[in-house]
């Protein structure tokens, strides 16, 4: 076995047999509230289509594929909330219970999902799973670890061990040293779902807001600095837990929908040419 397996080995698996009945709602958060400034901000990446299905369809029915899931939320910005409507709509994905807006960034869309779930009276107690909408392909053993882990945990995230030795470093005016240098095995690369009880989550997203320098870039992050002896669990990523940043990712996108669906050579040939042409447009502006 080698060490990145055995690190990954150590993450948290799903539960072997049969999953617990669900006694409280599991309620996924579908993020795709962004607006891919290092993608396409012409071309929104949550409505771009990899194996011939747009991202944000991909997540959301990782979700509604999964029973113990209840409820899904889908948050949106002004640009694709009338695109992915009619997506849901025609779909008919049947656990989407709300499209809401999210905010400026994206601990603000996060807020704002957290807000609507307060306001519809969800128990303290509830399983809230926050996903990346451009994450398409996340395991259903990933969503099934996430939802186990918070009969343990209050907080978990899905991450997938390091094959990089990372560097954590320290800013010198313009440039930067090596501070220190964590053993390997102990790093991890965060993905998501994230996932808390709602209370716990709810909590951290407070202390958080009464802090004027709060800008992290996930949710993890949030429990981690504001409710500091909240430990989170580390559940079982994936490599192909791949979230969509740059064009770039595109054609590995591909690759790993056609392992996943099968191979459509047309649909793949499409997305090389949009992909091409995406970049091409980014390099002329
Ligand atoms: N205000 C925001 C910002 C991000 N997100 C979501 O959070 C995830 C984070 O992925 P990221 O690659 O950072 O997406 P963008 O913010 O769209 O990209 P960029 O940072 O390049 O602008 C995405 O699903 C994105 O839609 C969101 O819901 N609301
Ligand atoms: C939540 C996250 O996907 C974990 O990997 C990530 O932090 C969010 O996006 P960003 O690329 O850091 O903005």
């Amino acid at each position: 076995m080698t060490e990145n397996e055995r690190a990954n080995e150590t993450a948290m698996n799903t539960t072997v047999g049969e999953p617990k009945p669900q006694t409280v709602p599991v309620v996924a958060v579908v993020l795709a509230a962004g607006f891919g400034t290092r993608f396409d901000p012409e071309n929104p990446k949550q409505l771009v289509s990899v194996g011939g299905k747009p991202i944000v369809c991909w997540s959301i029915e990782a979700f509604e594929r999964c029973a113990r899931v209840s409820d899904i939320v889908v948050v949106v910005n002004s640009k694709v909330r009338e695109e992915v409507e009619s997506l849901i709509d025609q779909q008919g994905y049947g656990k989407v219970r709300v499209v809401i807006d999210g905010g400026a960034e994206r601990v603000d869309s996060t807020a704002a999902a957290l807000d609507t779930l307060a306001q519809a009276g969800i128990p303290d107690d509830a399983k809230i799973l926050i996903h990346d909408a451009v994450r398409p392909f996340v395991a259903q053993s990933a969503i099934d670890g996430s939802i186990d882990a918070l009969d343990q945990f209050q907080a978990a995230t899905v991450a997938y061990a390091s094959t990089d030795t990372v560097l954590l470093t320290q800013d010198l005016g313009d440039l930067k040293v090596v501070k220190s240098v964590p053993d390997r095995p102990n790093t991890f690369r965060a993905q998501t779902p994230q996932s808390f009880r709602f209370a716990t989550i709810r909590k951290a997203y407070e202390l958080a807001a009464e802090d004027p320098d709060f800008h992290p870039t996930d949710d993890t992050r949030v429990v981690v600095d504001y409710l500091p002896d909240v430990p989170v669990a580390i559940v079982s990523g994936a490599e192909t837990n791949l979230k969509i940043t740059t064009v770039e990712d595109i054609p590995t996108a591909e690759r790993i929908a056609e392992q996943l669906e099968g191979f459509n050579p047309k649909e793949a040939a499409r997305a090389r040419m949009h992909a091409l042409l995406a970049q091409a447009a980014g390099q002329m502006r």
